[in-house]
């Protein structure tokens, strides 16, 4: 079996962060590990409070697996200040993991800032050049570049200048556009788009998690980079259309669907 590592922040409720992370990894076949960067106090209706763990301990948290256990693939979720991402970056560059997925976790659904903003031109120096494939949704995206991105078009050119800070890969998820999603892919050379079914249900929270996570898994597991994020697209689709009735807020995504794809509530 695979290992796969994420490298985020806590999620109390379950549905991002974390917690969506292993339950991905689960569900993919994969031994999942985490580093805790950051706690947050979150349920479904928004984010209460974030605390960051000391740099110190990140930086423990990341030797104890390394020096212990080979690791397939990371993923990298919420990271919040510059102190963080100093640390992930500064010991990735001494183990040095195969593939590295970013997701560049800004802002949440809710609208709480989970990146400081301060801390975006760490992210793009330390961590973008890193990556194997960093994940931005429409809005991290037009952050990035500090410009606002409106269409398929824009997202390519996006990817594009992205691309120019050092990641081999850039995927630009168009969650938040209207219509069918689809998410554009560039690699340097050229880019490709997945088209997406639009599921009309409100289980969306850590649907950007749960797609990084699945790609991950899918690299560990041998898939070239299209086909990781070909099958990740499935698998968030399913994971939405069978999404869970929990809480009064944006529902989480369906991890068990595959086994258990009758149940959508709790009871
Ligand atoms: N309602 C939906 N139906 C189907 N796919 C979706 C839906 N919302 C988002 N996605 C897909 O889920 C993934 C996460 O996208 P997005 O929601 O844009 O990211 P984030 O959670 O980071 O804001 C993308 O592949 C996107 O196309
Ligand atoms: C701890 C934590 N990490 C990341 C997020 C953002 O997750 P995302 O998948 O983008 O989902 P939403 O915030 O859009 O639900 C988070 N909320 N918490």
């Amino acid at each position: 079996m695979k290992t796969v590592l994420t490298i985020a922040g806590s999620d109390s409720s379950g549905g991002a962060g974390i917690q969506a992370d292993l339950k991905t990894f689960s569900a993919h076949g994969v031994y999942g590990m985490s580093v805790i960067a950051a706690v947050t106090a979150q349920n479904t209706q928004g984010v209460l409070a974030v605390e960051d763990i000391s740099p110190d301990m990140i930086g423990k948290q990341i030797d104890a697996i390394f020096t212990d256990i080979p690791v397939h693939a990371v993923k990298i979720g919420m990271v919040s200040d510059n102190a963080s991402i100093k640390i992930i970056a500064d010991k990735l560059k001494i183990y040095q993991p195969e593939y590295i997925v970013l997701d560049p976790v800004m802002v949440s659904k809710s609208g709480y800032d989970l990146l400081k903003p301060e801390a975006k031109q760490a992210l793009i120096e330390e961590l973008l050049p890193l990556a194997t494939v960093i994940t931005p949704n429409l809005k991290e995206a037009g952050v990035l570049i500090d410009q606002s991105i409106t269409d398929l078009q824009e997202m390519e050119q996006a990817a594009e200048k992205i691309y120019n800070f050092g990641p081999k890969a850039v995927l630009i998820k168009g969650g938040h556009l209207e219509g069918e999603p689809v998410d554009v892919l560039y690699d340097g050379n050229s880019w490709k788009h997945f088209n997406g079914k639009r599921i009309n249900k409100n289980n969306t929270h850590g649907t950007g998690c749960t797609l990084s996570s699945a790609i991950a898994g899918n690299l560990a597991n041998g898939h070239t980079l299209e086909e990781a994020v070909l099958k990740a697209k499935t698998y968030i689709e399913g994971a939405i259309d069978h999404g869970l009735a929990i809480g009064k807020g944006v529902g989480p995504t369906n991890h068990l669907y595959q086994w258990f794809p009758e149940t959508s509530v709790i009871d």
